[in-house]
């Protein structure tokens, strides 16, 4: 007896059901065969061999290589980010470099950038940068507007193309970026605008949404509408949104530009948690933020790295040893008398409750600071160190690194 069936026999009904499915399968295929191809290391088996299980065993050859095949190590792995891949279907804030070429770096190394560049007509962007980014740690990106800062998160998050360089994660490796004003549809709630982040990664294994919610201050107001909200709220929301995700490599813009002090001092616990368990890369212009944050300061100046280094060791570096002391009454020591005890001190009375302060350097002022205290026989309000804004810093750091 002849069984044959083709498609012309199949009930319109059964076509409806088999359609999908085949459509399904023939895309898992392909997917499947692309990936092998684009992978420099598949896991367990030759890449030829994965190749015709995926094609003569389907599905399960393509589910075997879903589970088994894309596993490799725990090295880093780069992204040639001079030639890209196809466009992502993951959204602006998320981007997983796909690992093509294996690293052997350390192990506590979540990002390693190398001569990366990326320059817009008229030479603005950024221009070699070579640095590293470590697990459980925050390293603070500084410099003047214009400095490169955004180009350089984008570039990293795979939002912008690099003309030169690589970037390297390890594989399977997750980077999200907020940025400094993150927009979402008006009509959405914030519940929907976390949860459609995590959907069109299509990760599994992000933090539950209501989780990330409640810890970027937006729990009470997960059910109201976007437009409603303010920017210090969307800057938050914008966080939640990449949270959501449990990036292994959290990029911030800016996270602290919209926010009042008690918003500021929200997120800079929220980063500190976070820092225990992902590696953290966020730009400020505030000084206070880097400090108490940063484990690492790179500072960029036209789209370069012009000093990199330990935050305490960089700021110091920025920083002149100079100090305002106020006093709650005149000082009963005359300043010519002073200067005369101090030589090696450039001393000020400004007003008759402040008195200045220059040291030659800081280890100078720690012997010497003491005593000029100590000298102007008044009581003494508060010893504030000058200029520390980031500016002031930066236009030094810059300085003492170019000439
Ligand atoms: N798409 C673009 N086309 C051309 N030039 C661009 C583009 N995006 C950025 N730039 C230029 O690249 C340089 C770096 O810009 P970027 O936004 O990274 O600076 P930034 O350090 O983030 O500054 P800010 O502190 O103001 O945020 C600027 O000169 C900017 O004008």
């Amino acid at each position: 007896m002849n069984v044959e069936v083709g498609v012309s026999d199949l009930e319109p009904g059964m076509l409806v059901v088999l359609l999908p499915v085949l459509v399904l399968l023939t895309g898992l295929v392909v997917w499947c065969l692309v990936d092998i191809v684009r992978r420099e290391e598949v896991g367990h088996l030759p890449k030829s061999v994965w190749a015709l299980l995926v094609l003569l065993a389907v599905p399960v050859g393509s589910i075997l290589y879903l589970v088994l095949g894309r596993t490799s190590g725990t090295a880093l792995a780069a992204t040639d980010t001079a030639h890209p891949e196809a466009p992502s279907p993951i959204p602006p804030s998320m981007h997983t470099p796909a690992p093509q070429k294996v690293s052997a770096h350390g192990p506590d190394l979540a990002l390693q950038v190398d001569d990366l560049g990326l320059t817009f007509a008229g030479g603005a962007g950024i221009h070699g940068l070579t640095f590293v980014a470590r697990d459980r740690s925050v390293t603070a990106v500084i410099g003047p507007n214009g400095a490169g800062k955004t180009v350089l998160f984008c570039v990293l998050a795979g939002l912008l193309r690099a003309d030169t360089g690589s970037v390297q994660t390890r594989p399977g490796a997750r980077v999200a970026y907020c940025p400094d004003v993150p927009q979402f549809e008006g009509w959405l709630t914030a519940r929907e605008v976390v949860d459609t982040s995590l959907a069109v990664s299509g990760m599994a294994g992000g933090t539950d949404p209501h989780t990330a919610l409640h810890r970027c201050g937006l729990g009470d107001v997960a059910d109201r509408r976007v437009a409603d909200f303010s920017r210090g709220m969307l800057q938050r929301l914008g966080i939640a949104a990449a949270l959501v995700l449990d990036p292994d490599v959290l990029i911030l813009d800016e996270p602290n530009s919209a926010l009042d002090p008690i918003g500021r001092a929200d997120i800079r616990r929220l980063i500190l948690e976070q820092k225990q368990q992902r590696c953290i890369l966020l730009s400020s212009h505030l000084l206070s933020e880097v400090e108490q944050l940063a484990d690492e300061v790179i500072v960029l100046s036209r789209g370069r790295i012009v000093a990199a280094g330990d935050t305490t060791d960089l700021l110091t570096r920025g920083l002149e040893p100079a100090w305002t002391i106020r006093l709650a009454a005149p000082a009963a020591t005359p300043l010519g008398d002073l200067r005369a005890a101090f030589p090696d001190v450039v001393l000020d009375f400004p007003s008759r409750h402040l008195c200045t302060a220059v040291f030659a350097s800081f280890e100078a002022a720690a012997d010497a600071l003491p005593r000029v205290l100590a000298g102007l026989h008044a009581p003494v309000v508060e010893v504030t160190l000058r200029d520390r804004d980031l500016d002031g810093a930066f236009a030094r750091i810059v300085e003492r690194t170019t000439t």
